[in-house]
């Protein structure tokens, strides 16, 4: 066992999944939870998340490990609230999706540098523990953001932990982790909610929003994440939002003054480079995230068509890394998307797929 005793403050989607990883492969021996919300705390223990529904003192001071799994806001109150319970060597680390502010605060509430700041790349944008899911981890990038102070055995201890639950560690300084999620993730949350309300506004009648097709849908899936968890996302890491935007207002108002002077050439120029920019984005970038390699299948809109083409996979031992419905109409069949950890992988399940006359192609 990898930890003794550990508390897993907030069991909501990420704590609660981090109780379901860590049990599953049974890397802590007894896990405390504690949550303000009653009926995430119940649902935790009763799937087996954690052993354990605890109030704050007991459950953070016999822990060897604390699991910070709340908003950023609540993280930096919690912090100056656990630090006197704690017992000596207790490593803390949070799942923020913000690292300045609470590394900051951290620094000033946990002695000898036992905080290890860390932000896993994945989640959903569901919340509470009915989303959690004990694979949640696996194959997604897991940022740590240590300091100069932070402990190097603490550190040593959060990484392995990390890699145990199947995720992939990649560390980074609070500063550029707040940089690169401000790009990444928050400027794009926050486009999802302008976009949505700018819509709304618009009045277009429900009718309207229900011919909502792809664009709008792919665009806005966020924005229907937690509010409370986005203010504290957006509050904790203003500076950097607001440069982020700074870049988009400028996207958008050169796309705009084309518009306006119906410059062909010029708007034809913004869309191609776009274009180009996202095509080139790979679903996880080499060197970055872990590269994929996929495949895209047709197939007709039939129940028991990702089974078949499951087993057939399975049975030759190919192992699928991913696997997503791109369009399925009804009567009109759709298109799965298949992932593969290696090329290997991808050309077998191609050659699989075409002997037995199913429609792929390698997606590039
Ligand atoms: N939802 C996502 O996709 C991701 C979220 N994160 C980060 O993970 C953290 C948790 O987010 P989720 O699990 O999605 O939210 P959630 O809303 O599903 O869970 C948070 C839990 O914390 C509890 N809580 C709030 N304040 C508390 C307090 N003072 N004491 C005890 N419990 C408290 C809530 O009752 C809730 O059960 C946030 O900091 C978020 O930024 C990071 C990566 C992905
Ligand atoms: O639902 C999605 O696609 C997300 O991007 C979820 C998410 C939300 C917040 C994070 O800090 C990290 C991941």
């Amino acid at each position: 066992m990898l930890i003794k005793r550990c508390a897993i403050i907030g069991v909501g989607l990420i704590g609660g999944s981090m109780g379901l990883a860590l049990v599953e492969r049974k890397l802590a021996e007894h896990i405390c939870g504690v949550d303000v919300n009653q009926d995430n705390l119940s649902m935790a223990l009763a799937a087996g998340a954690v052993h354990q529904a605890a109030a704050m003192p007991e459950a953070v001071s016999g822990a060897d490990l604390v699991i910070l799994a709340v908003p950023v806001g609540a993280a930096q109150h919690l912090l100056t609230e656990i630090k006197q319970y704690l017992k000596p060597g207790a490593v803390v680390t949070d799942v923020g999706s913000t690292k300045e502010q609470v590394v900051r605060q951290a620094g000033k509430c946990i002695s000898g540098g036992r905080f290890v700041g860390g932000h896993p790349m994945t989640g959903a944008e569901t919340a509470g523990f009915s989303g959690a899911d004990p694979y949640l981890f696996e194959n997604a990038f897991y940022l740590l953001t240590p300091t100069p102070e932070t402990d190097t055995c603490a550190l040593e201890t959060v990484r392995r932990l990390v890699q145990a639950i199947g995720a992939v560690v990649m560390e980074m300084s609070p500063q550029e982790h707040d940089l690169v999620t401000a790009a990444i993730s928050h400027l794009p949350h926050f486009m999802a909610v302008s976009l949505v309300t700018a819509v709304a506004e618009m009045a277009v009648g429900e009718q309207a929003m229900a011919l909502a097709a792809g664009g709008f849908r792919d665009t806005t899936r966020i924005a229907a994440g937690s509010p409370s968890m986005w203010r504290d996302i957006f509050m904790s890491n203003s500076e950097q939002v607001l440069k982020a935007l700074e870049y988009m207002r400028s996207a958008m108002d050169r796309l705009e003054a084309a518009l306006r002077r119906q410059d062909v050439e010029k708007m034809m120029h913004i869309l191609s480079s776009a274009s180009t920019v996202r095509k080139k984005l790979p679903l996880r970038p080499k060197g970055y995230l872990p590269y994929i390699f996929e495949i895209v299948v047709s197939v007709p809109d039939r129940p028991g068509v990702i089974a078949g083409l499951a087993g057939m996979l399975g049975e030759e031992g190919i192992n699928i890394v991913e696997i997503e419905i791109l369009r399925a109409r009804e009567g009109y069949g759709g298109t799965i998307r298949v992932g593969f950890a290696t090329a290997g992988e991808q050309d077998r399940a191609m050659e699989l797929f075409q002997a037995r006359g199913i429609k792929c192609r390698r997606k590039v």
